[in-house]
């Protein structure tokens, strides 16, 4: 390897990560400077959206599987949009590439992220971590979430002394409890991350439908509505939040709740989402093996104060963006997977069993080098 990656194993390198999230909003980059164990700094980041035709494009691929039909046409969209992005960014040693998820089946057909690292590695000539899911469900894994490992090392950055819990609130929500007094992520009692339920996605299909536009800014309409009960007590009844962790999602795993929510008018319906989302971090946070007092929410969800009061309300612990930790919210998972590319490239892990279920603390990913064939990580 070129650059500063060649100085030593353990020096730290500034690696850039991408992330095309579950809300399909558009791709966010991040640089750290990172051994793979801890963070040194926080460097620059963007941000590029997609137009509206090529959300078209990704959302015509949703649930779909290599080979199938749309499926290159949306991959298509994710490397263009990633090269465009990535290629602003100077003085970067390494990748972190996570694609665009279109699929997710860990039991059955595996995971599937949009985008392929090795072209990316050429066009931008630098060494690109991705596809860093598959090899842990293959292994037995749910191959989700890894952002658990960056979540440890923020703990131990933010120097923080007692166990707290990082909450993203994308499409799809996810949980990790840490304790950060344990020496390393893949220590048993250091960590246990999952899934919680469908967050922002099912709120920003509706107002795409009903509104044409792409969320509930604010969560303004949720807080005019009522919510709907019986559609709540409902969904709490789905099996999902009855599975031990760890446990993980596809985006689109809860069609009972937004079928049963089209009868209902725009402020009940979202206000009905909202409550559901919240109520499945609750119910996530019953899992915890030890009581927290903070809670740290990263992802976009952060901004919509009415699911932020109803998890304020039902928690005993402090909910608080991110950045109220000197953290950047908007930024956290494509800094995860800069810091995950780290790890790949040292042969260190990336999940475990705590965080995805997997037998054995294992590093996913594969490494495409700029002028050589990929190879695994
Ligand atoms: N001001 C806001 N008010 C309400 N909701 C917002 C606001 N800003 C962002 N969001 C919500 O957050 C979403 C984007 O969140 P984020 O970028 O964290 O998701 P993602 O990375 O795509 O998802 P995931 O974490 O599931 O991969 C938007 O689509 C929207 O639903
Ligand atoms: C399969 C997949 O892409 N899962 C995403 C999705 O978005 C949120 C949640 O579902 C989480 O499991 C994961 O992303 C984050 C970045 C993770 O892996 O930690």
């Amino acid at each position: 390897m070129k650059g500063k990656m060649a100085k030593g194993a353990e020096a730290p390198v500034w690696a850039l990560g991408a992330m095309s999230g579950t809300s399909l909003d558009g791709v966010d980059a991040a640089m750290v400077l990172t051994d793979g164990h801890s963070v040194q700094e926080f460097g620059p980041s963007a941000y590029r959206p997609y137009s509206a035709a090529e959300k078209s494009v990704l959302r015509a691929a949703l649930g779909k599987w290599p080979g199938e039909p749309g499926v290159a046409e949306a991959a298509e969209v994710v490397e263009t949009a990633h090269a465009e992005l990535l290629s602003r960014f100077s003085g970067v040693d390494v990748v972190g590439f996570h694609g665009q998820t279109l699929a997710h089946d860990p039991a059955g057909r595996g995971t599937h992220q949009a985008g392929n690292g090795t072209l990316l590695a050429q066009v931008l000539g630098l060494p690109v971590v991705w596809d860093f899911r598959s090899s842990d469900v293959a292994l037995g894994g749910q191959g989700a979430p890894l952002a658990p490992f960056f979540h440890f090392a923020l703990a131990k950055h933010i120097g923080a002394t007692e166990p707290l819990a990082f909450l993203n609130l994308g499409g799809v929500g996810n949980l990790t409890w840490v304790d950060p007094n344990q020496p390393a992520p893949e220590v048993e009692g250091a960590l246990l991350a999952f899934d919680t339920g469908p967050a922002n996605a099912p709120m920003n299909d509706l107002m795409r439908a009903r509104l044409g536009k792409d969320c509930d800014e604010g969560g303004q309409l949720a807080a005019k509505g009522r919510v709907k009960k019986a559609v709540l007590d409902r969904f709490l009844q789905h099996p999902y939040f009855f599975k031990v962790p760890p446990k993980s999602l596809d985006r689109n795993d809860f069609v009972a709740l937004v079928q049963a929510v089209k009868p209902l008018s725009t402020e009940m319906a979202l206000a009905t989402l909202t409550a559901a989302a919240a109520a499945a971090v609750v119910k996530g946070a019953e899992h915890f093996p030890q009581e927290i007092s903070r809670l740290l929410v990263t992802g976009g969800g952060r901004h919509n104060a009415t699911l932020m009061r109803h998890l304020s309300r039902q928690l005993r612990a402090t909910v608080e963006p991110v950045e109220a930790a000197g953290l950047d919210g908007d930024m956290l998972e494509a800094q995860a997977f800069a810091f995950l590319a780290v790890r790949v490239m040292r042969g260190m892990a990336t999940s475990c069993p705590s965080t995805t279920g997997v037998p054995a603390a294992v590093g996913g990913g594969q490494i495409s080098r700029p002028d050589a064939a990929a190879d695994q990580g």
